[in-house]
């Protein structure tokens, strides 16, 4: 039994695996329509499947639909596939034939299965009567229970392993129970709860929810590929699982990773499921831990680096633009520095990438800032900006802002960045450590004489801003926090570090040692405080804001390459869907609750930038791109079946 993807529905894979020799047009595409077509016929001609019409109907007809919707979404993969292209009559093909769901298998499919909500009508019709008990109860009663199933458990990841069993059994219910919980379930399917699946991942595995590319697999990439039952991909969370949240290296058990951010792309920005795909590439570990236990999931070697490491993800890299074709995104994520920043920059020229950890947080962030100068008043150029942390997301945030700031000013960009101060764990970044800095690093070296600690670059620079992507724990210390405290009305200070346990101070702390006067936003969530009698709901300042919005826009746009005026426009949006009253209860950032909404006006801005930019593949272009980025979302209520 494969997984809530992967299992499925053996129609699913029957549209496009085959043997070796396809994709040999090197387009990598499909038409899903004219495939499903001839897979179609060749069930009929091989093995009529005697009690499955009405599944088939409905099977047909949802896939027609989700033909259109993809068509319509722009992205969608067009080309002929190419199987019976006459140059390739010579080449052998594997048979592959359609099967439909039915009875047992119908419950045992995911995609289809719809537990005690499959009406007396459809248990009629396909053949469920008495498989399942006799109530018929509607989507909204499964999910009441669900969720008072999940509050019984009181060990957090309990319930993440209850949430992956969801998804593998009833997909649908899945996503419904994640959109209308979102608040609720977020930290649980994401953000702090997946950093402890991830570590215990070992344990926990159960079937594939995504594909594992490691070592062993050198010069089998595409074969990898294609043992994927989907065709239709548009989104890839890809990880090398080394620097996983702000935990290390977790190895190949970083997967959790992957698979938790696609399905925040379905919950949160309506991308389709069957258009995700999570991958892991495992090139072993320095993680000793992983390597001396006996369930770790990984291959038991230390990391291969260097040209062993860069081939591998140049054959990956060539193989997903072999296999889907230009328009599919692909976003690194918890990569380590030293691997992150060279693959962005290799690859932004080739493919259509995304770093969230460089880019998504970078462009949350710059939102948080746009909303808190709504709070505290003065413009970015007017603020000071000192991080702790100066990889990923220390740099790149530091990046997009200077950006801004010379969008807004007009001042060249090298002036803009002199408004922002780094440390890293060596102290602050100064112009005598140049010679030793990483090239990342290098644009933050200013003039300033060397300090070490966090603390005496506090009281020297003294910013209004303090920003934490160390990835190291409670280095927001009250002595830190009190110093900005003293020199600000309202310190703006985020501390951005996950899992929470990661986070450079807590929510209490920022308000408590700052008498209730900070902006305060954290990485992961933390629970609203109570600070002298007034209740301050701390902004969740995670690049889940933005992520999914943007790839959606990518996706309905049909852009072929990211640009970082099209993660402006991003921030830009979300910093507009804040308001007054969030402001007002101590939020820079607007609820979870209202994100599909905002994805879709995120969506729609990063796609009219795409367009303004002449990346936009799918034209003409809609006139609405918000209401047509909202008529692409995937909603998960239940279909009927004929
Ligand atoms: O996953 C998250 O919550 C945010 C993120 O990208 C990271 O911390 O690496
Ligand atoms: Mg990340």
């Amino acid at each position: 039994m494969l997984s809530a993807r992967a299992a499925a529905a053996s129609h699913a894979a029957s549209l496009w695996k085959r043997g070796g020799g396809d994709v040999g047009s090197g387009n990598g595409c499909t038409s899903c329509m004219e495939v499903r077509r001839r897979a179609a016929s060749v069930t009929v001609r091989a093995a009529p499947p005697k009690r499955v019409e009405a599944v088939a109907m409905e099977s047909a007809a949802e896939t027609a639909q989700s033909d259109k919707e993809v068509a319509e979404a722009g992205g969608a993969v067009e080309e002929e596939y190419g199987e019976d292209k006459p140059m390739e009559e010579e080449l052998p093909v594997t048979p592959w034939a359609f099967s439909v769901a039915s009875g047992y298998t119908l419950l045992r499919d995911p995609h289809h299965n719809k537990g005690l909500a499959f009406t007396e009508k459809e248990r009629d019709a396909h053949y469920l009567r008495g498989l399942l008990p006799p109530a018929v109860v509607s989507q909204e009663l499964q999910v009441k229970k669900i969720m008072h199933d999940l509050r019984q458990y009181n060990v957090p990841l309990q319930r993440y392993v209850a949430m992956m069993d969801l998804q593998e059994r009833n997909e649908r219910l899945f996503y419904k129970l994640l959109i209308d919980n979102v608040e609720e379930l977020l930290p649980v399917v994401y953000t702090p709860t997946v950093g402890e699946a991830c570590q215990k991942y070992g344990s926990i595995f159960r079937r594939p929810q995504g594909l594992y590319v490691s070592l062993r697999d050198k010069g089998k990439v595409l074969d990898v590929l294609r043992n994927w039952p989907e065709r239709n991909i548009q989104v890839i969370v890809v990880t090398d699982g080394e620097r996983i949240l702000g935990l290390g290296d977790l190895g190949c058990q970083g997967m959790g990773i992957p698979v938790g951010k696609l399905s925040l792309y379905t919950a949160l920005g309506g991308v389709r499921p069957s258009a995700c795909l999570p991958i892991t590439i495992d090139v072993g570990t320095n993680n000793e831990k992983l390597l001396n236990d006996e369930f770790y999931i990984g291959i038991r070697q230390r990391r291969a680096t260097g040209e062993e490491y860069h081939e591998l993800m140049e054959e990956f890299m060539d193989a997903v633009k072999h296999i889907y074709g230009e328009k599919v995104l692909i976003q690194f994520e918890d990569f380590a520095n030293h691997n992150a920043f060279d693959l962005l920059a290799k690859y932004s020229k080739s493919h259509l990438v995304f770093n969230d950890d460089i880019q998504g947080t970078a462009s949350v962030v710059l939102a948080g800032l746009l909303s808190s100068l709504k709070v505290v008043g003065g413009t970015l150029a007017e603020h000071t900006y000192l991080f702790l942390g100066a990889g990923e997301a220390g740099t790149g945030i530091a990046e997009l802002i200077a950006l801004e700031i010379s969008k807004q000013t007009n001042a060249p960009i090298e002036e803009c960045r002199k408004k922002i101060w780094l440390v890293d764990s060596k102290g602050l970044i100064v112009n005598s450590r140049e010679n030793s800095l990483q090239p990342f690093k290098k644009p933050w070296a200013h003039d300033h004489e060397p300090l070490t600690t966090l603390l005496d670059a506090v009281e020297s620079i003294k910013p209004t801003v303090l920003i934490g992507t160390s990835g190291v724990g409670r280095t927001f210390t009250k002595e830190v926090v009190q110093a900005m405290a003293s020199f600000n009305e309202r310190p703006i200070i985020f501390s951005l570090s996950n899992p929470t346990s990661h986070s450079e101070c807590t929510a209490e702390e920022a308000y408590n040692w700052t008498q209730g006067r900070a902006v305060f936003a954290s990485g992961s969530p933390f629970d609203p405080v109570e600070y002298n009698g007034k209740v301050h709901v701390p902004g969740q300042s995670n690049n889940a804001y933005i992520f999914p919005g943007f790839g959606l826009g990518v996706v309905i746009s049909g852009a072929t390459r990211v640009h970082e005026d099209m993660l402006l426009a991003a921030s830009e949006t979300l910093a507009e869907q804040a308001t007054q009253e969030n402001f007002d209860k101590g939020s820079i950032f607007p609820p979870f609750t209202d994100i599909r909404k905002i994805s879709a006006k995120i969506a729609a801005s990063v796609a009219a930038k795409a367009y303004e930019l002449g990346l936009a593949t799918r034209l003409p272009r809609p006139r609405d791109l918000e209401k047509y980025a909202e008529s692409c979302m995937y909603t998960p209520i239940y279909r009927s079946y004929r």
